[in-house]
């Protein structure tokens, strides 16, 4: 055969094959014997392409045929059928978010559908599949719950990726990447993401040549493909591709992402849609930025993430009366909310850190292992320059910390507004900052002062950062600037979490309370002065969230019902609940308004007569 026939020949083939992929038929074929088979194939690839869209329909019909089968041959399984149901819904329900279902709603309609299908076999089982209504009920049961499977936007995102990506040779072929496969696609909030494997001799700076020509061949926007090498395979590269700016709205909290502070936190979302996860685990970290730029936001998230670890006892230092941290009071072990107590607060720090590298030196072992009978201590101080400012006497325990704490597992947080040479350019807490972040500053030396010297020019930069949540992040994982914004916990979301888990927090481990007793033997309690807020701290060295509001109101009820003729004042009040004047002040006149409270004379209550020996 001559050339020309073979090319030909071959061109042909390769036409029918691409016509075959699109679902094609080339018309030459076509002639009445071929017309039903042609149908057939038709009809199963239109079928297999909407297999997603027909996946209700498909499950009734199997559902259907599986309660033929079983009251044809085994309907006495009717009662393992039942109790299947009832284990796989339970498991759905409680452990749905393990397998793909991260969102409430989603283990809602799975935990439904589940406990439908179930069901409807039993009874299908027991009475026979066409006994009236069960085919109506089949139907009208398939068609309501198929409608949110057909709404549902990260299946209807996933079948799009998919339909797209099933071009891909041809679309390789078109950018000059001929002969890379897809190796896998996972589609996500913001677009999805790629493993390419390349074609021989191919490299990652070929695919990185051709991205504006892949933005054009997937149909993208210009801009939207992001490609970086995978370190561990040459002929291996990720394509992320940005279909939704993830920073153009707030990104809400999807709730705790780690179970052990040895696991890195998830503090919220890269520009390309990537989360940004960084490790705690015996590092010391700093928040800076501006007043609303987001600081406190970034901490709500931190503490939603560490409260639900059982392997961390977390205190928390708030020198604005507590209005940052106070609701977390129930997850939180101690707060300070005076310059005195957070002095006392990070000296028993400072006993525990000592008592550990002692218990450390005597087992012979190098580092404190966080476990929920040995948890890691983690102070978190909400405006350090504050303190360093109000508590001289702290910065030198801070700065020990700072040093020292590493091994023991006893670290500190700062966050701070103003990143002062006085709090952060002298002593040793800022150069032991491992992980900092900041959020947007108004001076540009100002991030210099929070990310370390060089770092305005190396790119790093803070002061064009347009939104609040959005923050840079440096930490051994973090060496490149990237924007980030961090997850918005609102204030109902904060009540919520810290209620969930409160109850499940752990207890100091012996060799950290055995340091605090000596420390509180050799010591007088303080005595708060009239008027001002006695933290948890001031009040004693120990303080095992037994003065977490449910317990503070509680103590609140006992010491008006106790109190004198002449009432109890603000101050007797505060150092009865260890909680602060604003809470004081809040709960005592919500007792008054449900009449279980009396004022009694100007800042002094009691409880009303009836309810003095109530609750
Ligand atoms: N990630 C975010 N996404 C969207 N909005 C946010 C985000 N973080 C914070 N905000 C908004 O910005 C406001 C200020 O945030 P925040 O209180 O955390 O700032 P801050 O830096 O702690 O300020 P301050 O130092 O005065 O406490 C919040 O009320 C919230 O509405």
């Amino acid at each position: 055969m001559s050339r020309h026939g073979q090319a030909s020949r071959y061109q042909m083939r390769r036409n029918a094959r691409r016509m075959r992929r699109y679902g094609i038929q080339p018309m030459a074929t076509v002639n009445d014997l071929d017309i039903p088979p042609l149908a057939i194939v038709g009809i199963s690839r239109l079928a297999w392409r909407y297999r997603s869209e027909l996946a209700p329909l498909t499950i009734a019909a199997s559902i259907l045929l599986t309660g033929m089968i079983m009251r044809r041959w085994s309907p006495e399984w009717w009662p393992a059928v039942l109790i299947s149901t009832i284990a796989i819904t339970s498991a759905l329900a409680i452990g749905g978010r393990w397998v793909n279902l991260p969102r409430p709603i989603e283990r809602g309609y799975a935990t439904v559908t589940t406990a439908f299908a179930g069901t409807w076999l039993t009874l299908a089982a027991y009475l026979g599949p066409f006994t009236p209504p069960l085919p109506a009920v089949l139907s009208a049961g398939a068609f309501v719950l198929a409608v949110p499977w057909w709404t549902h936007r990260r299946r209807r995102a996933r079948v799009r990726v998919e339909r797209t990506l099933a071009a891909w040779p041809d679309i390789a072929q078109a950018v000059g990447l001929t002969g890379s496969r897809i190796q896998s696609a996972i589609v996500d909030l913001w677009g999805y993401r790629v493993r390419l494997r390349l074609g021989r001799g191919q490299t990652v700076e070929d695919a990185i040549r051709q991205m504006p020509a892949l933005e054009s061949a997937l149909g993208t926007r210009r801009g939207a493909i992001r490609i970086q090498p995978v370190p561990a395979l040459a002929n291996r590269a990720d394509v992320r591709v940005i279909e939704k700016d993830p920073h153009a709205d707030a990104i809400p909290w999807p709730g705790p992402s780690i179970t052990s502070v040895k696991q890195p936190v998830k503090l919220g979302v890269f520009e390309d849609g990537s989360s940004v996860r960084v490790s705690l685990r015996r590092r010391h970290g700093l928040f800076g930025g501006i007043a609303g730029a987001g600081k406190s936001g970034g901490v709500n998230v931190l503490l939603g993430d560490l409260t639900a670890c059982p392997d961390v006892i977390i205190w928390g230092i708030d020198l604005k009366r507590g209005m940052e941290l106070m609701p977390w009071a129930s997850c939180l072990d101690r707060l300070a909310t005076t310059p005195q107590a957070a002095d006392t607060l990070l000296a028993d720090a400072v006993a525990i850190l000592d008592a550990r590298a002692d218990h450390l030196a005597q087992q012979g072992l190098r580092v404190w292992d966080p476990r929920p009978d040995a948890p890691a201590l983690i102070i978190l101080v909400d405006e350090y320059a504050e303190l360093i400012e109000e508590a001289p006497g702290a910065e030198r325990y801070a700065d020990s910390i700072a040093r020292r704490g590493r091994a023991p597992a006893v670290t500190l947080v700062a966050a701070t507004q103003r990143p002062s040479q006085r709090a952060m350019g002298k002593g040793a807490v800022r150069s032991q900052m491992d992980i900092r972040l900041s959020f947007r500053v108004r001076e540009q030396r100002d991030v210099d002062l929070i990310l370390g010297q060089g770092m305005l020019k190396a790119g790093w930069h803070a002061h064009r950062l347009d939104a609040p949540g959005k923050f840079l992040i440096s930490a051994p994982e973090h060496d490149v600037p990237r924007r980030a914004r961090t997850f918005l916990l609102d204030d109902e979301g904060v009540q919520r979490t810290a209620e969930r888990h409160a109850p499940s927090r752990p207890q100091l481990d012996a060799v950290s309370a055995a340091a605090l007793e000596t420390r509180a033997d050799a010591r007088e309690p303080l005595r708060a002065p009239e008027g001002v807020s006695e933290s948890i701290a001031g009040t004693s060295p120990r303080h095992a969230r037994s003065n977490a509001p449910e317990d503070a109101e509680g103590a609140l009820i006992a010491a008006l019902a106790a109190a004198p003729e002449a009432g109890a004042s603000v101050a007797d009040l505060m150092t009865a609940t260890g909680m602060g004047k604003r809470w004081v002040y809040y709960r005592v006149r919500a007792l008054v308004d449900q009449g279980r409270a009396v004022q009694v004379a100007r800042g002094h209550w009691r409880a009303a007569p009836r309810s003095a020996t109530g609750s």
